[in-house]
């Protein structure tokens, strides 16, 4: 652990009733960066990023072990209340989720009026910040009280980037956040990365190497529950130490 690490996982081990799908993974954070997970399908990826805000409290069967604290808080320590957590810790999806009844701007400040704010100038100025964090603004000030579903695709999931963003997360988990848009949409959200970074620490799941090579700074490389190898990103691509890594890294297999 260093003193910048915001997030640290440490043994995590998370099981389907007798399928142990993550095998003791470690892995640290440090605030204000973008941390790529990768690997062939089923290595227990997004079983991992789920476990960052105890998406698995909803999986029957599911059980998590290990410790897994964010700003030196255990997620899973008794008398935690997932609600509150799940607002530190924002989660965006592969596919784009806009609550289908809602406006643009309800959709935004949703979090934030489930907290009980209702000062209309507080939540215009948190739309328009948040909004505009997600590269989402100009494209949407004149329709925000259009439905969020009216939006296109690459809309709609930069309008779930400035809804997490709204509540003003420490961390920001994505489960492939670009694999349902197109090329122009996914330069949109990969564009935003940098930004996203100041405000924000991100767990990101990519299945494209390209991208993971672009936005992030450390890698996490897994394969069937373990973490093979975790450094730098360059590291990572450019001189990777474990042989699974490089063979995965060039293209051989996943
Ligand atoms: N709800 C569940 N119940 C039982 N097994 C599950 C469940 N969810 C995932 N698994 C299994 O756990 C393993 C890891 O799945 P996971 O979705 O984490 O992999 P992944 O690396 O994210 O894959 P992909 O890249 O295809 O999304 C797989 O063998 C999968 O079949």
């Amino acid at each position: 652990m260093t003193a910048n690490s915001l997030l640290i996982a440490q043994d995590v081990n998370i099981y389907y009733g007798d399928f142990h799908a993550v095998k003791q993974v470690n892995l640290n954070a440090e605030r204000g960066t973008v941390n790529a997970l990768i690997g062939p399908s089923g290595c227990g990826k997004t079983t991992f990023l789920r476990a960052i805000n105890r998406m698995h409290d909803f999986t029957p069967g599911a059980r998590v072990t290990g410790r897994i604290a964010v700003e030196g808080n255990d997620i899973y320590a008794q008398g935690v209340d997932p609600v509150a957590m799940r607002r530190r810790i924002g989660m965006v999806f592969q596919k784009p989720n806009p609550f289908p009844t809602m406006s643009v701007f309800d959709n935004v400040v949703s979090g934030l009026k489930l907290a009980g704010i209702r000062d209309k100038r507080h939540l215009m100025e948190v739309a328009e910040r948040s909004l505009r964090g997600a590269a989402l603004w100009e494209e949407v000030k004149d329709r925000l009280d259009s439905p969020g579903m009216g939006l296109s695709g690459g809309q709609q999931q930069r309008l779930c980037i400035a809804r997490a963003l709204a509540v003003e997360p420490d961390v920001l988990l994505m489960d492939e956040p670009t694999s349902a848009l197109d090329p122009a949409s996914t330069s949109k959200v990969e564009d935003l990365m940098g930004e996203l970074k100041k405000v924000t620490t991100i767990l990101i799941v990519t299945h494209n190497m390209q991208q993971a090579a672009r936005i992030s700074d450390t890698c996490s490389f897994f394969l069937n529950g373990e973490m093979i190898e975790h450094g730098e990103t360059d590291q990572v691509f450019q001189n990777p130490r474990d042989e699974r890594t490089e063979a995965y890294v060039s293209g051989r297999f996943g």
